[in-house]
């Protein structure tokens, strides 16, 4: 078999993704997700110019040689766009392989570990009350775990809370938006709403909550240590974790679990928090983390330190990240969570998946491959436009972690 053609589809149906489709002289494709949010331009033409070119030719089957040769062949190491790149080929390649086997990729991997793929979703509120609503929903759906964030009062916009009904934090404009935070008002408020969810829905019900790297490390011990009355599954990105030391300041003061790097693209990002055991789960995921072959290598990482997955599936990842990480879930020995944000009817629509949920599993289904195709017609329907992430300051207009 050999690779005859490869192109990227950038398509909006709700927000940007960049697919890759890679065409074989049997006839069989794979597709890759490449979208990397606010900075999906720069992913397409890394494929379009410098990767695709190098594809053409080749054996779709070889690859892990295929890995090697754009991650050694690049010269320049890592980093988030080459990464995705990486990644959105090696998913592509692992779809045309287990197209080819005629079986479920899962079944590539080594087989199911598990029935079903345990997710949470995300409840947000612009206070508590409509927090605690929206909980309730995402139960009364069947959810087993549920993210938690609320609007703090004082600020204005807060990650994770919605303008209107949804929440989508990459904008459609020019340029980035800007908003305010304070970490005091923050600090207090917090353990007032997991205080208020445990009193509405008791303890059978896991409750996460995402602190988006807005905290020092000693602010992040003294959050995980007033919220551990609430126990809840995980704290997320507590502080940024460009310093992989700063977590063993956390893990001194407080036994509330902790998860991250949905910002990480390779095993040299969580190393010293695995070895060291400074974390409990790792949220790396398909399409910016090199893709199955090396989130393979992180997973095996992860299970000798008891380290469990628990992988990033906001919507800015594709439906084809999302078949192809159900699938590793289904398999990975070290499951933890899967993280699943209901992508809108457009997205669905664009990309046709064999995925399903069912009282708060997640399926990744039978059909050969990852089980996610693209509808390229429809997808021509949704032109590009320009988003980004907003930006965070503190009060007196110093730049913040957003
Ligand atoms: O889903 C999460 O945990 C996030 O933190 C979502 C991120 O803000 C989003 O994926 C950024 O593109
Ligand atoms: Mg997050």
């Amino acid at each position: 078999m050999r690779i005859t053609n490869a192109y990227c589809i950038v398509t909006s149906p709700g927000r940007n993704f960049v697919t890759l489709k890679i065409v074989t002289d049997e006839g069989v494709y794979g597709i890759g997700d490449a979208t990397l949010n606010g900075r999906e331009l720069a992913v397409e033409s890394y494929l379009t110019d410098h990767v695709i070119p190098c594809l053409i030719g080749r054996d779709p089957h070889q690859i892990e040689d295929i890995w090697q040769y754009l991650y050694k062949g690049a010269y320049w190491r890592r980093g988030p766009v080459t990464m995705s790149a990486i990644a959105a080929v090696d998913t592509a390649l692992w779809d045309i392989k287990a197209k080819a086997a005629n079986m479920p990729l899962y079944q590539l991997l080594g087989g199911k570990s598990r029935d079903g793929v345990m997710v949470y979703s995300h409840a947000n509120g612009r206070d508590i009350e409509e927090a605690m609503d929206r909980v309730a929903q995402y139960q009364e759906k069947g959810f087993k775990a549920i993210r938690v964030q609320a609007g703090v009062p004082g600020l204005d916009k807060v990650y994770g809370v919605p303008k209107g009904g949804s929440y989508e934090p990459a904008i459609r404009a020019t340029t980035p938006d800007e908003s305010l935070w304070a970490t005091e008002p923050y600090l207090d408020f917090a353990p007032k709403l997991f205080e208020a969810a445990r009193d509405r829905f008791g303890w059978d019900l896991h409750l996460l909550h995402d602190v988006h790297h807005r905290l020092t490390p000693i602010e992040a011990a003294r959050l995980g240590k007033a919220l551990e009355p609430y126990r809840l599954f995980w704290m997320e990105d507590p502080t940024p974790a460009e310093n992989q030391e700063a977590f063993k300041l956390i893990r001194q003061h407080t036994v509330t679990p902790v998860a991250t790097g949905e910002v990480f693209n390779s095993i040299h990002d969580c190393r010293e928090l695995i070895q060291n055991q400074l974390i409990d789960y790792i949220r790396a995921t398909i399409v910016h983390a090199g893709g199955i072959t090396h989130l393979r290598r992180i997973a095996a990482l992860a299970e000798l330190y008891q380290v469990r997955t628990g992988f990033h599936g906001a919507t800015d990842l594709s439906p084809v990240c999302m078949g192809a990480a159900l699938h590793f879930d289904s398999w990975v020995p070290n499951f933890g969570i899967q993280e699943y944000m209901i992508h809108a009817p457009e997205t669905d629509a664009v990309f046709p998946h064999a995925y399903s949920f069912k009282d708060g599993y997640m399926h990744p289904g039978e059909a050969p491959g990852h089980g996610v195709d693209i509808d390229e017609e429809l997808a021509k329907k949704y032109p590009y436009t320009q988003a980004y992430l907003p930006v965070a300051r503190l009060r007196d207009g110093s730049m913040w972690d957003w």
